[in-house]
């Protein structure tokens, strides 16, 4: 297995190859850049099939939360990490704790929180052994209600507000009623923007592996669901990739018709180059660590003194940041993904 010579390395600081033999936790944390402050990202639990493709998830997954911060105005850098197993069946106290101590560990360096596979008790088990972690904390709202630490709603919220600069921009709407969405994964984000847009009026579409969940979500919101593979072919206003990565591609792409792709998705794109074929079919791509920041921006507040009115104005500029890329995108003529990496990398520069 390559690792500085792996084509997804990109000079990450550090990349630990963490175990535990009494509880069988094999797990990775790739800190990718710790120039703009310590590198916050969360921990995904999935049953990777090599530990070749943990890999290469968790060095783009840490790469993305650099840029994300760096684009969300965040003094946090970007990391990541993967526990290799099946979140359903293979998740004990004892891995948890045994994380737990492979992050404290790292002095701080890597701040973890949750992602797909791990939920807010599992962070919370591995806060038994390490200060560092975010995504835990219950929360006052503006409502005057509460909220858990899971920052999926917040990360809901941004793809909420990103779509709609999305379809302003691409479709020039200023309202959602009647807008046809097509949402693919309605697990813990792809739920709460489905709400977001039923209740804007929009006409949605769900579909998940997991079917029973596409149906409850489809019946909690009025929308109808389909099957996982259906999902491609809509003929929908917008597609919302709210699943696993990689899921824009050669196979895919192809069979898209929509004007605008907007997800929450981390690592939407399989292949940088996929940017370009979406821009050659006319289609606005809302670059996903830009559309997804609402969590990472919500954790943040959460260390640093959470005000919930605070949280979600930061979330709403997400709208402002996405519209500065498709303009410029539009101007020079480049993928919004070119554009969006390039001043990513440049506010990180100029930290560093
Ligand atoms: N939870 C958060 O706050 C954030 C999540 N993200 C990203 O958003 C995505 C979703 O995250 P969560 O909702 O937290 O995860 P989740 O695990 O709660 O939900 C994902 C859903 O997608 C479904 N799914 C998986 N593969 C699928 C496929 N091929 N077709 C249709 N459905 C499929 C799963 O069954 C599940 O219901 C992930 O890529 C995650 O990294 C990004 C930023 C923050
Ligand atoms: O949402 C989180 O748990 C923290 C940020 C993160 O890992 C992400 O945005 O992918």
């Amino acid at each position: 297995m390559q690792l500085f010579d792996h084509p997804d390395f990109d000079d990450h600081e550090q990349v630990v190859f963490c175990s535990d033999a009494a509880s069988g936790l094999r797990a990775i944390v790739a800190v990718h850049d710790t120039a703009l402050g310590p590198a916050l990202g969360g921990c995904r639990m999935w049953p990777y099939t090599s530990d070749e493709e943990a890999l290469r998830d968790v060095l783009r997954l840490s790469r993305g939360m650099t840029y994300k911060s760096a684009l969300a105005g965040l003094p946090l850098g970007g990391g990541k990490s993967v526990i290799i197993g099946n979140p359903r069946t293979d998740k004990s106290e004892a891995l948890l704790r045994a994380m737990g101590r492979h992050v404290e560990r790292l002095g701080g360096r890597y701040i973890v929180a949750e992602d797909s596979g791990t939920g807010v008790p599992d962070i919370k088990t591995m806060a038994l052994e390490t200060a560092h972690v975010s995504g835990v904390v219950e929360k006052a709202t503006t409502g005057g209600g509460t909220r858990s630490g899971d920052p999926s709603p917040s990360t809901a919220y941004g793809v909420f507000v990103g779509l709609r600069a999305a379809v302003l921009h691409r479709l020039h709407r200023t309202d959602l009623e009647g807008l046809t969405v097509a949402i693919q994964g309605v697990g813990s984000v792809g739920g709460h923007l489905a709400r977001y847009l039923a209740e804007a009026g929009a006409r949605l579409w769900v579909a998940d592996i997991d079917e029973a969940q596409a149906r409850r979500v489809a019946d909690r919101v009025g929308a109808t669901p389909v099957s996982a593979d259906a999902i491609f072919d809509l003929e929908v206003d917008v597609f919302a990739p709210c699943a696993l990565g990689a899921v824009l591609n050669d196979g895919t792409i192809p069979r898209l018709t929509c004007p605008v792709v907007a997800g929450a998705a981390n690592n939407q794109l399989a292949e940088a180059r996929h940017g370009q074929a979406l821009a050659d079919r006319g289609i606005l791509y809302a670059p996903d660590y830009v559309i997804n920041a609402g969590g990472v921006i919500d954790v943040h507040y959460e260390r640093a003194g959470y005000d919930h009115g605070r949280v979600m104005s930061h979330i709403e500029r997400i709208a402002d940041t996405l519209t500065e890329i498709f303009a410029r995108a539009d101007m020079e003529r480049k993928p919004t993904a070119a554009v969006a990496d390039r001043m990513a990398r440049q506010r990180v520069g100029r930290a560093r």
